[in-house]
């Protein structure tokens, strides 16, 4: 930190240095690299299968093949990491959630899919109950109450699954307590001693979430909020115990969600522990720019960039996009 007042004016005239393209990227502090993205994806049944997610214009549910394509085509495109999301009928939701960790179910045969055709792009996956749940909640529910230690055990069985199937990073999303912990203990045991987490750490209840339960076919069934877990919005101190504790129980990297609301508290989060940290820009984030650009109020383009870019300024190393792809051609293409 500087403690020195600049000149008074004429002296001091900050105009001078954004004069020309030059001299404005001469004194850029930050940089928006591809590799910095990471995409999340919608996977569906079948083969050579797309389906619309109403609420989010642009993006699509591949079936397993098309998404294998769709990551050898992002791992051309510069992009490093790509994020598994199962849509799931209600057929194969049941009470005990045994679907999320049966080794043949949708995420696990895309992971094993996307290592095969293209190791190098990082393979990382969502781990919580919602998309196997009739009661569309990240854990198990009894009595109208989310129950954590029961839901813990059904999770470290779907984090050793992915970790078999050949997962990268580990992305529980769930906010039950001492999941990470637990997650890397049974790592170790397995022999996985060299899977990555990226823990959903100060993951917020939001309503920025509604177009992915649209996409992952959990609107319907979710009863109720997810306060009992998830943080208060008004709360940051809290969400930096939660990522202190996170890291003290084995996670690698750590994220905070949504993402443009919560600047704040990405930018203590880096501060305060100078991990690994990643921003999602959620579903509701998405919609909202493309909403606004569909009707022709801003300008997709530069929004979506620009809001990519806030994630850098407030200390992300990178963030979880729909906009990946996107964002990754523009910036191949020179973007400033
Ligand atoms: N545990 C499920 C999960 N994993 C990622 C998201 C949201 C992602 C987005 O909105 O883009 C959610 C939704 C939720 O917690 O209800």
């Amino acid at each position: 930190m500087t403690n020195q007042t600049p000149p008074a004016f004429p002296l001091s005239r900050p105009r001078r240095m954004r004069r020309t393209p030059a001299l404005r990227a001469l004194a850029r502090e930050e940089r928006l690299s591809t590799d910095d993205l990471i995409w999340p994806v919608f996977l569906c049944d079948g083969e050579g299968v797309t389906q619309e997610v109403a609420s989010m214009p642009g993006v699509i549910r591949r079936s397993v093949d098309l998404t294998v394509e769709a990551a050898a085509e992002a791992h051309a495109a510069g992009i490093r990491a790509i994020c598994l999301f199962p849509y799931t009928d209600d057929s194969v939701k049941t009470p005990d959630c045994a679907e999320a960790w049966n080794p043949e179910n949708l995420t696990n045969r895309a992971i094993r899919g996307i290592k095969r055709a293209v190791p190098d792009i990082a393979v990382m996956t969502d781990i919580a109950l919602d998309p196997y749940n009739p009661d569309g909640h990240d854990g198990y529910v009894r009595d109208g109450i989310i129950l954590n230690d029961e839901s813990v055990e059904a999770l470290v069985k779907m984090a050793l699954a992915q970790a078999e199937a050949g997962a990268d990073i580990l992305g529980p999303s769930d906010m039950m307590d001492g999941r990470i912990g637990a997650m890397r203990a049974a790592l170790e045991e397995a022999g996985h001693g060299q899977v990555t987490i990226m823990s959903y750490a100060a993951k917020y209840a939001s309503a920025f979430y509604g177009p992915f339960r649209d996409a992952v076919g959990a609107s319907g069934a979710l009863k109720g909020d997810k306060k009992t877990y998830q943080l208060d919005p008004l709360n940051a101190d809290e969400a930096l115990r939660a990522v202190a504790r996170d890291i003290r129980e084995g996670a690698d990297m750590v994220m905070v969600k949504p993402g443009m609301p919560y600047l704040d508290i990405c930018r203590r989060v880096k501060d305060a522990y100078a991990v690994p940290t990643y921003a999602y820009q959620v579903s509701g984030e998405y919609a909202m720019i493309r909403a606004a650009a569909g009707n022709g109020w801003i300008d997709g383009e530069k929004a979506m960039m620009e809001s990519l870019m806030a994630f850098r300024r407030a200390g992300c190393d990178g963030v979880l996009t729909y906009f990946a792809p996107e964002a990754a051609a523009l910036i191949r293409a020179g973007w400033e």
